[in-house]
């Protein structure tokens, strides 16, 4: 669950947000539209680093961002695929469980799951920093799922994935929600959102954030698209 209140962000002289508020349940996937540069990753940013924004109120599950505990109930893969280079695939991902306080046996199993799944089993011994972009993103991906938390925010984390990797990102995805989470991610493929998303989060040409429950199909949000935020 995230709350965002009356939130405004301005980068030196240019406003970004001027009291935008939106409320996002469990059980439910939600993308994340709008044209390039209007605020998508302004609005991410908020939600997950709390000293990001210049007023407002995010709370995640019931919990004020700017919380310590708050960060075991949420795990944000950024657009920035430049992170943990000097570690390798293990190495990170050994990390991310442990910073997660999860169950290291449990954990371990579903690495292992996930590592064959995303066809990174034997990869996980090299550096991140020789991944290739696909690579990382994999890896960054399978970090947000081994965090065990239940609240993924993801910035267009279907950017590098081939087909198969695609397959696989959305059934991970559709049985992570199905167990009671929220996923919300950005995304520029209307056809996606409309086919795969509960719900699709709008910035509009005036930065304002309004929802689409149930997209019908692509043509719907289509015609918001272009009349809304264009
Ligand atoms: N650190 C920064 N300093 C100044 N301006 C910034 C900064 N980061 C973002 N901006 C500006 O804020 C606006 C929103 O950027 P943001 O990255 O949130 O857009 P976006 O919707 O995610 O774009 P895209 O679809 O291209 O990824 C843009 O005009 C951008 O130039």
């Amino acid at each position: 669950m995230i709350e965002v209140n009356n939130l405004f962000k301005s980068y030196g002289d240019k406003t970004i947000f001027e009291d935008v508020s939106c409320s996002l349940k469990n059980h439910r996937i939600y993308a994340l539209v709008g044209i390039n540069g209007i605020g998508k990753s302004t609005l991410l940013n908020a939600i997950t680093q709390p000293f990001s924004f210049d007023r407002g109120k995010v709370s995640i599950d019931g919990i004020n961002n700017r919380l310590f505990e708050v960060k075991f109930h949420f795990f944000y893969v950024p657009d920035s695929k430049e992170m943990f280079l000097n570690l390798t695939g293990a190495e990170y991902l050994k990390f991310i469980i442990q910073l997660y306080r999860q169950d290291e046996k449990i954990a371990e199993e579903k690495l292992k799951r996930l590592s064959v799944m995303f066809k990174l089993d034997r990869s996980l011994n090299e550096y991140i920093a020789n991944y290739s972009l696909g690579m990382k993103q994999k890896v960054y991906l399978m970090a947000a799922f081994l965090s065990g938390a239940s609240n993924l925010i993801l910035d267009e984390p279907f950017n590098g994935l081939d087909p198969e990797s695609v397959a696989i990102l959305k059934k991970m995805l559709l049985e992570y929600r199905d167990a009671g989470n929220l996923v919300l991610f950005s995304i520029h493929n209307l056809d996606l959102a409309a086919n795969f998303c509960d719900n699709v989060l709008f910035v509009d040409r005036e930065r304002k954030v309004f929802q689409v429950e149930n997209p019908r199909n692509f043509n719907e949000l289509e015609t918001v698209f272009f009349t809304q935020c264009v």
